[in-house]
């Protein structure tokens, strides 16, 4: 058997559910085919098969590229005003409220031709593949119109036609009322569902649907409308819950089985067996939290106590979190919420997987995608432990060295 690769004298960080921390594996060669995991074996092994390609990891920590579950990087402008008005006590929702926030970036990306929100996308999602991310969740929700949410999607999918990455869309239209259904939202969840929504499936430009359930976002009525829509076309959903209040949004997402449940701050800890029993992935997003100065954290322990995965994300958006380092995410996860760094990475990785539905990555085991990060660390805590702007010596999507 000739392999494509053999990736040797690594430390290996799997992410599997072992006895071990980070599901740390004895061996330490890995063999790459066809651009999935073909085989690990035993150090010794390495006298018994070939490959086209050796490489020396030279005891450096070989992990599953990272992947970052949710996020709103395609969009147009920037709301830096904002950030000043939120430091002189202006709040997130007031700001909302007087029309900016969401509806400021919905004007500009509106505006935004496809090749410009294309330039700055690709811009943000390179940032986060520097760090070694490799798969990145991108959500639409800043055009709220037919024409710039299916182009808001379409430039998202066109980013891994140019960046090594893997990109899965999420139809995010009921993310906020746009000006020409002010002060009706029944009639603009209609038309999310009855008008893009099809669109987006007949165009397969979306992976998932996603819902902001919210005080300031949609009701959980007109949440579970978009939900029933997406089944109508085969699409799994998701939505960002509890963030600012308890909706009950998590519970009405449990029901529908959604793939995850995001922000969940305010979610309560009597909602949670609602989780446990659909599956759901509790997306935590510290980076939302940091920037909004929020001050009520997600229930962790009763998540932990009920098994419910966590999966750690950047929302990286313009308006709420700015940020464009997967890592720093899980260095929030950890000081502001209080996972571990085995439980950042791993939510980083399979539990983030598993967040959009993908059961082919986020861990090292055979029959997985190759997409494989090299690091030049003593343990791989120090990736989550430091904010040192850490950068994998080695990077492979699909077995390929990228
Ligand atoms: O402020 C923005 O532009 C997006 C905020 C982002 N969207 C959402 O539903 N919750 C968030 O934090
Ligand atoms: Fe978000």
């Amino acid at each position: 058997m000739q392999y494509d690769t053999l990736i040797y004298n690594v430390r290996i960080a799997s992410m599997q559910h072992n006895a071990q921390p980070y599901g740390q594996l004895s061996e330490s060669v890995v063999a790459l085919l066809k651009g999935v995991i073909a085989g690990v074996f035993n150090a010794d092994a390495i006298h018994s098969l070939s490959a086209r390609t050796m490489i020396d990891g030279q005891q450096q920590w070989l992990l599953p590229g990272f992947i970052d579950c949710h996020t709103h990087l395609v969009y147009g402008g920037n709301r830096a005003n904002e950030f000043e008005m939120r430091l002189q006590g202006v709040s997130y929702k007031d700001i909302a409220l007087q029309g900016g926030g969401i509806k400021s970036t919905v004007e500009q990306t509106r505006r935004a031709n496809e090749a410009s929100l294309f330039k700055s996308a690709a811009k943000r999602a390179r940032r986060l593949a520097e760090e070694g991310v490799t798969t990145i969740e991108v959500k639409s929700g800043y055009g709220l119109d037919n024409d710039t949410e299916l182009r808001m999607l379409r430039v998202a999918k066109s980013l891994e036609t140019q960046l090594p990455v893997r990109i899965a869309t999420t139809f995010l239209g009921a993310h906020a009322l746009p000006p020409e259904f002010a002060d009706n939202a029944d009639a603009y969840i209609d038309f999310v569902c009855d008008t893009v929504l099809p669109d987006v499936a007949h165009n397969n430009l979306a992976d998932a649907v996603d819902v902001f359930c919210e005080s300031i976002g949609f009701t959980t009525a007109q949440t579970e409308k978009v939900f029933k829509a997406a089944q109508q076309y085969g699409l799994p959903v998701k939505a960002h819950v509890e963030q600012l209040t308890d909706s009950k949004g998590a519970v009405l997402a449990a029901k529908y089985n959604a793939l995850s449940v995001d922000h969940i701050e305010y979610l309560a800890e009597s909602d949670i067996p609602h989780l446990a029993a659909s599956g759901s992935v509790a997306v935590l997003l510290p980076g939302a939290f940091y920037y909004l100065h929020e001050t009520q954290k997600p229930p962790v322990e009763a998540l932990r106590q009920h098994n419910v995965p966590m999966a750690v994300a950047t929302d990286l958006n313009p308006g709420s979190s700015p940020i464009a380092s997967l890592l720093t995410a899980m260095n929030m996860a950890c000081v502001l919420f209080a996972l571990t760094p085995e439980e950042a990475l791993r939510g980083g990785t399979l539990y983030a997987a598993k967040a959009l539905g993908l059961s082919d990555r986020g861990e090292i085991k055979p029959g997985k995608l190759a997409d494989l990060t090299l690091w030049d660390i003593e343990s791989p805590a120090e990736l989550v432990y430091t904010l040192n702007g850490h950068r994998p010596t080695r990077v492979f999507l699909g077995g390929q060295h990228v």
